[in-house]
């Protein structure tokens, strides 16, 4: 060995041992920090008693500490990946969590990633340092230094950095050749400059990020809800932050990245999971989605509400106190028009109808009698007992029921005269066919946006539950009131001078501490409650969204405070679109700001090179994105009869699973090609899971639709007759692109008819 190399080992072994020693101190700190707060806890927790205040107290504190210790184990791998040296001589340690010294003037041990001075750890570039003079990537293995990377921020460095212009460059490349294991996994230590702007760009207004397969975008994403619960924690517990995937299993995919950044409070969920109560997972026909995605939806349903406001056709007599009494055709069309005009929804205008027509039924009644000889309390006495009578409360219900979401909706899809009625000069006849289905059928996602349509249109009465709420609210303001009094008497006894409760502290706030007891987290809270309003939405895959699911998110979000990630060139869904500003501009017109993401981390350029055919081949003027690595295997394809598919794929599996050693492979092929050889390939391949439950990708094979393949990635990816996707749907292209673009190192294409024109055989190594 040379001198110089023998002395750059013996520098990096005492570098390592160096950073070794401050971790150790980062760790003792975190195992402190652990101790003290666990100690609270069980302070906390022994305590009972007293008065309801002070149970209030112990429930935030009990939250606080929780949540502070849920934090301090999720960071405990990789707490701290990184080292900025400046020029002014100054070091500072980057981490997921920010620790300091208190003994020390609090002075900073680890600069928590989000913070703003941990940011040219980001940013820096050898063009525009910011007077970062080197930056560190630690590699550690949960509290040992295994090795770093440096990176000099001189000029010269710069003319040897690559164009992409990637920070830490080897880190980053060993984490993206690292094998995949079915759980998304954050990417703090490496986000690049173009990410982190996303990331850190501020709260207000509408941000769309689009980028192309494998940019980033579900990562940045996710790093950014971190990061604006970190920047703007006090607004953001209060109202939550709101994270949509397009499916289960895409959710289960990205669930763990937010708790390991130390992050619980956030909502995720799919479209389908947006109405409390429901589960909406059943599936339907690509077609019948798109028509309940349309925005003519609204005409039908306002069709199905008004369908439920009946007149007689002449008059339906029941009978009361042993007497005929007529509901009207006239009485019944007077009563409906005053509610209709108050423009309230159905169920609270029911009210209005039903005053009507009560105050219509006692004046025939009180005709019956000799209307002079009685007053104004025999007529009350009339109407209340009328009110009363079950013949006549159902004979009125008939013409005006009350009605929930779920029964409109329901019963405008499995009645055939309903819905036909409904769909007047919204649907042809073949299009009602498409959505009629069989009575207890269950709820698909599509239904959801629709159920949530419903319900704002029918209302709820529930005056009687406010009234119930206003009552309480009354007491504890009441009470707080007379807390205020009791603690300010004792102040004034204690010390005159010192600032009072009332200074800081007023009934209404103490009040809304109290109903605040429960011990829930506003992402919790919102998750029971329709009518919820998120401080921040953020939506993947948003390219899938109808116009129906765009109403449902932006009456979730009336600030607009909203990111919105997607790539119009994957749009699979016939309701998607292929336009940001078709989608946004009824919403926020043209006031919405576009970032867009141009390197893709995951798909190796031999793959990406086929995928930029494909989209050469739609309609847009969108441009491939980059891929920063190679990875030296070229894509193969096999022509397979498709007799011998199930035969054959279990061949295929064995012998890619071979290549890459501890990997994830995916079996890509169209929806109904995968319905139709579940059975067998299931035997043929028992290893294998059927990617319709979430744990399925954690398993080495998965088979999937192509739709179902969206957002995730796979070491291997084999894909199953690509003509057929692209004969499959309008979106054909779009799906192709979707599904070649999934793999992080090897791709293997079995052709059953011929190769798409769009894919050129001499980019493969035909076998
Ligand atoms: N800065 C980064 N450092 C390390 N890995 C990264 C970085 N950016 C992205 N990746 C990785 O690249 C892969 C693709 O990222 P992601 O799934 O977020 O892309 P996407 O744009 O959402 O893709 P698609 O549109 O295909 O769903 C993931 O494995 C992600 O962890």
């Amino acid at each position: 060995m040379s001198d110089a190399r023998v002395d750059r080992e013996a520098v990096r072994a005492e570098e390592i041992a160096s950073e070794q020693q401050y971790l150790d101190v980062l760790y003792t700190k975190l195992d402190d920090l652990r101790q003290e707060t666990t100690q609270r806890l069980k302070n906390t927790l022994r305590d009972s008693g007293g008065p309801p205040q002070a149970q209030t107290e112990r429930d935030i504190s009990t939250r606080m500490y929780t949540d502070r210790l849920t934090q301090l184990s999720a960071v405990e791998h990789g707490m701290c990946f990184g080292r900025l040296d400046l020029d002014s001589g100054e070091t500072f340690h980057v981490g997921r969590i920010g620790l300091f010294d208190e003994e020390n003037e609090y002075e900073p041990l680890l600069l928590d990633w989000r913070a703003p001075a941990a940011r040219p750890f980001y940013l820096a570039t050898a063009a525009a340092r910011d007077d970062v003079r080197r930056r560190r990537h630690l590699r550690t293995s949960w509290r040992k230094v295994l090795d770093y990377e440096d990176e000099i921020l001189d000029l010269d460095a710069a003319e040897e950095g690559s164009d992409l212009g990637l920070a830490g460059e080897a880190t980053l490349l060993a984490r993206l050749d690292a094998r995949r294991t079915g759980q998304m996994q954050d990417i703090v230590s490496t986000i690049q400059a173009e990410q982190d702007r996303i990331i850190r760009a501020g709260m207000n207004g509408v941000l769309v990020v689009q980028g192309g397969p494998g940019t980033g975008k579900t990562a940045v994403a996710l790093h950014r809800a971190a990061y604006l619960l970190y920047t703007f924690r006090e607004q953001l517990s209060k109202r939550g932050v709101l994270v949509v995937g397009p499916n289960p299993t895409f959710l289960h995919y990205i669930g763990q990245v937010l708790p390991s950044l130390g992050e619980t409070g956030v909502l995720l969920s799919t479209v389908g999971g947006l109405y409390p109560g429901i589960t909406a997972t059943a599936e339907e026909s690509a077609r019948a989605a798109e028509i309940k995605g349309r925005s003519s939806m609204i005409k039908l349903l306002t069709n199905a509400v008004k369908d439920r406001q009946q007149v007689p056709r002449d008059h339906v007599e029941v009978s009361f106190d042993r007497e005929p009494l007529r509901i009207t055709k006239a009485d019944a069309t007077h009563a409906r028009t005053r509610a209709r005009r108050t423009r309230k929804p159905h169920n609270l205008a029911r009210k209005v109808f039903r005053r009507e027509m009560f105050e219509a039924l006692t004046l025939q009644v009180a005709d019956r009698l000799g209307r002079e000889l009685l007053d104004s309390r025999d007529l009350d006495d009339i109407n209340n007992e009328l009110r009363g009578d079950e013949a006549v409360d159902a004979a009125l219900e008939q013409l005006w029921p009350e009605v929930t979401p779920q029964q409109l909706v329901d019963e405008l899809f499995t009645d055939e005269k309903r819905l036909h009625t409904a769909a007047r000069k919204v649907l042809d006849a073949d299009e009602r066919d498409e959505l009629l289905r069989a009575p207890g059928s269950p709820w698909t996602p599509a239904d959801v946006p629709l159920l949530d349509e419903a319900a704002e249109q029918l209302g709820e009465d529930d005056s009687a539950q406010r009234a119930e709420q206003e009552r309480q609210q009354r007491e504890e303001l009441a009470y707080a009131q007379g807390v205020l009094h009791i603690m300010e008497q004792d102040e004034e006894i204690a010390d005159e001078e010192r600032l009072r409760v009332s200074d800081v502290l007023d009934a209404e706030l103490l009040a809304e501490r109290f109903q605040a007891r429960s011990d829930l987290t506003a992402a919790e809270r919102a998750a029971e409650d329709r009518t919820w309003t998120f401080g921040h939405v953020i939506v993947d895959e948003a390219q899938e969204l109808s116009e129906m699911t765009w109403r449902v998110l932006m009456r979730r979000c009336p600030s607009r405070s909203m990111t919105l990630v997607g790539d119009v060139a994957q749009t699979g869904a016939l309701a998607g679109t292929d336009a940001w500003d078709e989608v946004l501009s009824p919403y926020v017109q043209d006031r919405w700001k576009l970032a867009e993401l141009t390197v893709n981390y995951r798909t190796p350029a031999e793959i990406m090179d086929i995928a930029s055919d494909v989209l050469a081949e739609m309609d847009t003027d969108l441009e491939p994105p980059r891929s920063v690595r190679t990875s030296g295997h070229q894509p193969w394809v096999r022509a397979v009869d498709r007799s011998k598919l199930v035969s054959t794929l279990p061949e295929v599996v064995r012998s890619e699973l071979g290549e890459v050693a501890d990997g994830r492979l995916a079996v890509l092929m169209p929806a109904q090609l995968l319905a139709e050889i579940e059975p067998e390939i299931t035997e043929a391949l028992p290893s294998a899971a059927v990617g319709n439950g979430p744990d399925d990708l954690e398993s080495p094979v998965v088979l999937l639709s192509v739709d179902a393949a969206k957002g995730l990635e796979f070491d291997t990816v084999v894909l199953v007759d690509p003509e057929a996707i692209v004969e499959g749907s309008d979106r054909g292209f779009n799906d192709l692109y979707v599904a070649l673009t999934r793999s992080t190192q090897r791709l293997g294409v079995v052709q059953l008819e011929g190769l798409p024109h769009v894919l050129n055989e001499t980019s493969f190594r035909r076998v």
